[in-house]
């Protein structure tokens, strides 16, 4: 048998579920239902009693038996119905158990007590004996354990009182004896069935969900995994800007776009100057804590419109959309001036950064990006030989 299996393992005889803590849940479950058919019993069990006055008065009279049996009754009838009320204030299935059992004990008490009151009408008590021990079994809800123990009362005591009072033989007595064993071994295989039938029905849906939230717990985590691949696939680890394949998905339809509402588009191509000395001084580390700095200074020169990207090593991209030339430039000598005014450490000291930046303008002919990379690498390449910290604009596709 498996772990899970195991949890939901039933008692053979108590027909409780083996572990204690899945036994609290599942009376948890069943508490309201329980406390409404619990009232509802005592409310049905306090009518019944109640119309039992009408035979006691047609056998007895207005006798002194007759009134004795009619405040045994009424006390019934009234704990009964205080019962009910309390049930529905404090019966709560999984703690307060001797609640719910109480009414067993009124009811058996109350026809116990009939015997002495009235015995000539024996055999009718004898069938209002094995209707209460089904009725304890079968309609009040409590536990197996509980009602066998109260039907077990019932059943001595009645022997007992019928013994005592009714003068009945040794014989008829053992009838009587075998009766009340059959109806309660009835009785305990019913309850026990059903009890048993319940709890596999609570075990079952109660896997059904655990598998469902193992599942839900799953989708989620492959959720977030899913999320953190997009950002791994997107994002450039170091500066946190594009990564160059999601730079060129974003620019193109960018471009696209600018081609169908017929506006200008600009692309730059940034290159940080002289890096491989920057490296060689200060260390890689420190390289690395410049590039990003350059990084967050290009983003605070563009709107929020343009992308940008990092292209690879110490080059970046910008798609700059609805951006005419005149505008690209200024916003390129812009980012030029920031980067050069990038506060760095002390022990760089007068250290100043700077940027070759090669602009390209969107052409009607430019169906996709490559032509425009290729002539703004150009550019770049032209602003280094003319001596680096430079913005050089392609001239093709200026009017
Ligand atoms: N710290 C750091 N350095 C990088 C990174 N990527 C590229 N580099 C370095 O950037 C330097 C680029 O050197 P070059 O291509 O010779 O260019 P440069 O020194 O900037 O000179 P110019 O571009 O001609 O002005 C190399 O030393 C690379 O190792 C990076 O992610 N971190």
């Amino acid at each position: 048998m498996s772990p899970q299996e195991k949890q939901y393992d039933v008692h053979s005889l108590t027909g409780q579920f083996c572990d204690a803590g899945k036994e609290l849940r599942y009376r948890s479950s069943i508490q309201k239902r329980v406390r409404f058919e619990s009232r509802l019993a005592l409310v049905l069990v306090a009518l019944v009693f109640a119309m039992f006055t009408i035979t006691d008065y047609s056998l007895l009279g207005l006798s002194r038996e007759y009134f004795l049996l009619l405040t045994m009754r009424i006390s019934v009838i009234s704990l009964c119905l205080l019962l009910a009320f309390t049930l529905g204030r404090w019966g709560g299935y999984s703690r307060n158990l001797w609640l719910h059992g109480l009414p067993l004990w009124i009811v058996a008490t109350g026809i116990i007590l009939i015997v002495p009151l009235r015995p000539d009408s024996l055999s009718t008590q004898i069938t209002a004996v094995v209707v209460a021990i089904m009725a304890f079994y079968i309609l009040i809800p409590n536990l197996l354990t509980v009602a066998a123990v109260a039907c077990i009362y019932l059943s001595v005591g009645f022997l007992t009182a019928a013994m005592a009072f009714t003068g009945i033989s040794p014989a008829d007595l053992l009838r009587i004896a075998l009766l009340l064993i059959m109806a309660n071994i009835v009785g305990y295989c019913a309850l026990l069935r059903i009890e048993f039938l319940q709890r596999k029905q609570f075990a079952l849906l109660h896997e059904e969900r655990d598998q469902n939230n193992q599942l839900h717990k799953e989708i989620a985590h492959r959720k977030s995994l899913e999320a953190q691949l997009r950002i791994v696939a997107e994002r450039d680890a170091l500066t946190g800007l594009d990564s160059r394949s999601h730079f060129m998905k974003r620019a193109e339809v960018l471009l696209k776009r600018s081609r169908l509402e017929n506006a200008p588009f600009c692309l730059f191509m940034i290159d940080v100057d002289h890096f491989k000395s920057i490296n060689d001084t200060w260390g890689h580390t420190r390289g690395d804590w410049i590039l990003t700095k350059i990084a967050e200074a290009c983003v605070q020169s563009l709107r929020p419109t343009d992308v940008i990207g990092r292209f690879g090593g110490e080059e970046f991209m910008v798609a700059l959309p609805h951006t005419s030339p005149t505008d690209a430039q200024i916003v390129a000598e812009r980012l030029k001036k920031n980067v050069a005014t990038l506060p760095l450490t002390e022990e760089m000291g007068e250290l100043v950064m700077s940027v070759t930046i090669g602009i390209a303008v969107a052409q009607a002919e430019d169906v996709d990006l490559d032509a425009l990379i290729t002539r703004a690498d150009k550019m770049l390449y032209a602003g280094k030989h003319e001596g680096r910290n430079r913005v050089m604009m392609s001239q093709e596709g200026i009017a």
